[in-house]
């Protein structure tokens, strides 16, 4: 039998100390609670006589430690969820996969019995090398002109939810460990080379990994008042190897159906380029010091990517530019288009198209194919459709469907397919023409 983390010889010695079951003293390896005996009879107690809001919160002051840190864990209300809440370590198979995960009872059985195929990858478009002062990073082996291509199809070595309830029988370095020492042998290493770098003596090996490269994944989970306590975080060993830019060219969507991770891309990319995510939502931040307070915060690194580098110069018109792009995607909510549907086409349709084209011209050079990008792209398409200019809008409308596929839209994506093929499906193709005889198109 394969030798867990727990029962290395390293670990012996604690094992024998440890406040729950080990390995070896309990066969059903894969139903073990988090929750000690007496934890358990205290919350039945609780359970069976009701409890008031105050109770419970009284219990879980002395029974719950959530970490404040909001890349791993959410402060959640107890009264809506604390309470019912069973975390169990179970290993998924997925044909040759073996994943490791620490999940609650309910979602596990949520989960698919029969995952579907996840897509294919494009075949030796990356390499792995040094990307300096970064560590290890992506790099592409050629030309990447499409997007959407797909670059890395990935399955999670290990899956845990996000909030970590601990002082059930285990601590949370415990937990991990145990997490960590149920991963298939053959990949372990790999798991345990993943890069760690958080601040120095914070959290052990196991969390500092799992800070470092979880990726936040949507699984089926029962309705709960605090959806965030049933997010989950998974790692991914290659994908853990993709740096963060500002200007990210890739895209990750964790599929539940496949269960599989794919790294698409969002722009096109030159042979060599480094392949780069956003590890930080960009329309929340505009200037390179909120991205990089935000980063110190959530990340705790000081990000090293081409536009964090730019001369001072520079970075000071890139900030204007990305305050403009926030600026003009929050015009573009209301106006111009809508306003020149109010007014019944009698605007300048023109003055619209323009507004938009400068919008993603500056989108363009900031390298920030996110959602405003989506927004100014589809209402170009909208724009042309109202004109019945053909070419136009079967241009715009197929960037709106590389977000579309990128973002995992399958239906959105295939309806747009539909209006490129037969434009004339689209509610607004000839709107120009139909506001004359005023017929109105939505
Ligand atoms: C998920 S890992 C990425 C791969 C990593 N470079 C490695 O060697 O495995 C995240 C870590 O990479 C480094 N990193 C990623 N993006 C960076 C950036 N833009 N600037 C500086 N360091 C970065 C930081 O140390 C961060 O904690």
């Amino acid at each position: 039998m394969r030798r867990g983390f727990l029962q290395s010889r390293k670990h012996e010695a604690a094992s024998a100390r440890a406040p729950y079951p080990t390995r070896n003293t309990k066969p059903d390896r894969d139903e073990r609670r988090l929750f000690a005996d007496d934890d358990l009879r205290a919350l039945q107690r609780i359970d069976a006589r009701g409890y008031t809001v105050k109770e419970l919160r009284a219990w879980g002051r002395k029974n719950v430690r959530l970490s404040d840190d909001p890349c791993m864990s959410a402060r959640v209300d107890l009264d809506e969820f604390g309470s019912t809440q069973r975390l169990i370590f179970r290993n998924i198979k997925l044909g040759t996969f073996e994943i490791s995960t620490l999940l609650d009872r309910e979602v596990l059985s949520m989960l698919p019995t029969r995952f579907s195929p996840p897509p294919t990858a494009m075949e030796s478009a990356i390499e792995y090398r040094s990307a300096g002062r970064k560590g290890w990073g992506v790099f592409a082996t050629q030309d990447i002109r499409a997007v959407s291509t797909i670059l890395l199809v990935e399955r999670p070595v290990t899956v845990v939810q996000n909030t970590m309830v601990m002082n059930f029988g285990m601590t949370k370095a415990e937990a991990y460990r145990e997490l960590f020492g149920r991963v298939p042998a053959s990949v372990q290493p790999a798991l345990m080379r993943l890069n760690s770098s958080q601040p120095p003596g914070m959290y052990e090996l196991e969390e500092a990994i799992l800070r470092s490269n979880a990726v936040g994944i949507t699984l089926p989970a029962p309705a709960v008042p605090a959806p965030v306590a049933m997010g989950h975080n998974a790692v991914f060993l290659e994908t853990s190897r993709l740096n963060h830019s500002c200007s990210p060219n890739v895209i990750i969507r964790f599929d539940s159906e496949s269960f599989a991770l794919t790294v698409r891309t969002i722009c096109p990319i030159a042979k060599g380029e480094e392949i780069v995510l956003s590890y930080i939502d960009l329309s929340l931040t505009a200037t390179r010091e909120e991205r990089r307070s935000l980063l110190r915060d959530l990340c705790h690194f000081e990000c090293l990517c081409g536009v964090c580098a730019l001369s001072e110069a520079a970075i000071q018109l890139s900030d204007l530019r990305r305050l403009r792009i926030r600026d003009m995607t929050r015009e573009a909510i209301y106006a111009p288009l809508e306003a020149w549907c109010r007014e019944k086409g009698r605007g300048d349709l023109q003055k619209v198209i323009a507004f938009h084209l400068v919008a993603v011209e500056e989108i363009r050079v900031e390298g920030l194919y996110t959602t405003p990008y989506f927004l100014h792209v589809s209402n170009l398409a909208i724009c042309f459709a109202a004109l019945e200019d053909i070419r136009s809008f079967r241009s715009w409308m197929g960037k709106a469907r590389d977000v579309a596929v990128y973002n995992l839209a399958t239906d959105k994506a295939v309806e747009m397919l539909r209006n490129i093929v037969y434009p004339e499906t689209f509610p607004w193709w000839g709107y120009c023409k139909s506001v004359r005889s005023s017929k109105s198109p939505v």
